[in-house]
């Protein structure tokens, strides 16, 4: 009801401000007996974490996470997951001079209406630090999906702002800042002049994200209002700065006839997969293949035109630490999101479906 829980069998609810104490996360719903530490977890954190590159926010923070329940003798024990993440390098004084006026293409406006108060210590809750518990809760997601049916979950920047970065390989996708698949090395030159330029202006940029979900078994998703591929959606909608989201050809299809769209299925398995791995709302087997828009970010130095809360006219120029492009952090989050679909409609499939067989094959 109050837009801070995710899920329904795997539930979780996020909780902190990005200069609170702590922010954090608490799973309901996890399955018992799967071993679980914070090992599992913190390798994810860390991908997502502020401050590893000078394109990303310089706030320092370890991001280090806390188990506090639902594990016993490193195993869960069905029990809520406590997930704790401390804040440790708040700097409110940046936020001190828009404390009364409105950053254009931010959440402030809107809370302030809605809320009517005004936490004025950095975003508060609207701030993507709090991605951080998605990513934690995410880990324990696809570790269970990996054990359970071999799932494996990856993700790339396919475009920063107008520079398309085409897919090469996933080898590349960690060996530099921008989570891009690509080893062409005038091609990631020009994204690091982009962002150098970028933070000289002052100034930020959009990012497009690919994601895909392999090993996925064929018959998650629900029929008609609970749809895969619905859920996903909503679940990428609910990530900070993201303004679209297309799964499998998504806008090509306009262009596309019947013929070339519906992928044909042969024994040696489906041929192409512009579905994006969901038929009528249930997965295919195949890789479900999922693109997200994110906007540049709102928080910038450049002085734009706004109004104060008492109605007066107001320049606004935000200074402190901010992503020049929030999409470069975007990679693991969005992964972690999709987990958080995939595991719950894995468990609402078990619950209904877990007993159903049919003897026809099932093709990738
Ligand atoms: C700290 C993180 O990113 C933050 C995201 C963010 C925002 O407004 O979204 C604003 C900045 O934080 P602060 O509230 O301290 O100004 C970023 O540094 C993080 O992702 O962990």
């Amino acid at each position: 009801m109050s837009g801070n829980t995710f899920g329904k069998l795997f539930s979780v609810t996020t909780f902190g401000e990005s200069h609170g104490p702590a922010i954090g996360c608490v799973i309901d719903g996890c399955p018992p007996g799967m071993t679980l530490s914070e090992a599992d977890i913190q390798p994810e954190l860390d991908r997502r974490k502020p401050g590893t590159s000078r394109h990303v926010t310089q706030r320092q923070e370890a991001d280090r996470v806390e188990i506090l329940s639902g594990v016993y003798q490193g195993v869960t024990t069905g029990s809520p997951i406590a997930l704790l993440i401390r804040n440790e390098d708040q700097r409110s004084k940046d936020y001190g001079n828009i404390a009364d006026s409105f950053r254009p293409g931010h959440a402030d406006y809107t809370y302030w209406h809605k809320y009517g108060v005004r936490d004025p210590r950095g975003g508060g809750r609207s701030s993507a630090r709090l991605t951080a518990p998605v990513v934690g809760a995410g880990a324990v997601a696809r570790k269970w999906l990996r054990e359970k049916y071999g799932t494996e979950l990856m993700g790339y920047m396919s475009a920063l702002g107008d520079i398309a970065v085409p897919f090469e390989g996933w080898e590349h996708v960690h060996a530099n800042p921008f989570f891009a698949a690509t080893g062409d090395a005038a091609l990631l030159q020009r994204m690091e002049e982009t962002m150098d330029q970028l933070r000289r202006d002052g100034d930020s940029i959009g990012a497009r994200i690919d994601v895909v979900a392999r090993g996925v078994p064929v018959g998650l998703g629900q029929p008609i209002y609970d749809k895969l591929d619905a859920d996903i959606a909503y679940a990428m909608m609910g990530i900070n700065a993201v303004k679209g989201v297309e799964i499998g050809a998504g806008f090509a299809s306009v262009a596309q006839r019947g013929s070339e769209h519906g992928d044909e299925l042969t024994l040696e398995g489906f041929v192409g997969n512009h579905a994006g791995g969901v038929l009528g709302g249930i997965s295919t087997g195949q890789d479900i293949t999922v693109s997200l828009a994110i906007k540049p970010t709102s928080s910038i130095r450049v002085p734009r035109r706004s109004i104060d809360k008492a109605g007066n006219p107001a320049t606004v120029e935000t200074f402190g630490r901010h992503d020049p492009c929030v999409g470069i952090r975007a990679t693991p989050i969005a992964e972690a999101m999709l987990a958080l679909v995939l595991i719950d409609h894995a468990l609402m499939n078990r619950a209904q479906c877990g007993d159903v067989q049919v003897a026809t094959p099932k093709l990738k």
